[in-house]
């Protein structure tokens, strides 16, 4: 790709959803500011759930098909115009949660070469040329086969492509602090009468909760476009989430707090000043969009 952004931003994600649930708000604020945001989604989801009755009958390649389409929509939604499969569409099966037979599917994520998927990413690392990463933590933000397995091949990719000459300056792993998420639960139970949810999910459910101290970054977006544009890709993703702002829930019911201020942990690279970041750009050198395409 040529004259690309100044800024630019990969992301890797498990399966269509992950990405607007934890970087919407991010992805929307980055692409209205110009920055070039590519992401890069391993499965199709063919395994999930389907919450509306009107499409239960999907499943396999129809669910993933269908879900590759609602991916479509949220980009749309997010102003995101470079989202990409790993290996192409199909190239990775969903694999199921954690224990099920599904996870021994010889063409599923979870049985991946993590080395050879990591080549996959390294192409995509080439050609982008991302400052910066993001991706999940080593549970994978909930311990779900397919986001361990993506937060392995994105952390190999970074180490093959710095190897190759193509480095990525800064990775980030999704993160919630715990005294937002026990905050926001706290409301929750409050409101909870009156959503057209029966029941909260607790703060185990949220992937990725760690003492505040970690956070190293956050990309805040309450009552912004952004969050609005949030809000609509996840309706997009409507096979898997139900929203009724400021809450969803997914296929357990289990109604959660949409968040538009967006938390990360810095793991790779130098942090961008002192305090928390509110950029993930902050302090690499020459990223301020001029338009004009960098090295
Ligand atoms: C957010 C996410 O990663 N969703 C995955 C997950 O879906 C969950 C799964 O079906 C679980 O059984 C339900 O209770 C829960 O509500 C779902 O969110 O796993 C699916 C299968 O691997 C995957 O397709 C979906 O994207
Ligand atoms: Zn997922």
């Amino acid at each position: 790709m040529t004259d690309l952004p100044g800024r630019r931003l990969l992301l890797v994600h498990a399966h269509p959803d992950d990405e607007s649930i934890n970087n919407g708000v991010t992805m929307a604020r980055y692409a209205a500011e110009g920055a070039h945001v590519t992401l890069v989604t391993c499965t199709l989801g063919e395994r999930g759930e389907v919450i509306p009755p009107g499409l239960a009958h999907l499943s396999g390649a129809a669910l993933g098909g269908h879900r590759r389409g609602e991916l479509a929509d949220a980009m749309r939604a997010l102003g995101v115009d470079d989202f990409r499969l790993l290996g192409g569409p199909g190239r990775y099966a969903d694999s199921g949660m954690l224990g099920l037979s599904d996870n021994d599917d010889p063409g599923c994520l979870w049985q991946a070469d993590v080395d050879a998927a990591a080549a996959l990413l390294v192409d995509v690392i080439r050609e982008v040329r991302p400052q910066v990463l993001v991706t999940y933590d080593p549970n994978g933000g909930y311990g779900h086969p397919d986001h361990i397995q993506a937060h392995r091949i994105a952390m190999r990719a970074a180490e093959l492509a710095a190897e190759a000459g193509c480095p990525v300056a800064k990775v980030y792993w999704n993160r919630v602090p715990r005294s937002r998420v026990e905050d926001a639960f706290a409301r929750l139970r409050d409101d909870l009468p009156g959503l057209p949810f029966e029941k909260a999910a607790g703060v185990e459910d949220v992937p990725g909760v760690v003492d505040d101290e970690r956070i190293t970054t956050e990309i805040r977006g309450e009552g912004t476009a952004y969050a609005a544009a949030k809000a609509a890709a996840m309706r997009a993703h409507a096979t898997q989430i139900t929203v009724a702002e400021p809450y969803f829930v997914l296929s357990n019911d289990l109604a959660q707090p949409i968040l538009t201020t967006e938390y990360y942990e810095l793991v790779r690279g130098e942090r961008g000043g002192e305090g928390r970041e509110n950029d993930l750009f902050a302090g690499i050198a020459g990223t301020f969009d001029t338009g004009e395409a960098t090295s």
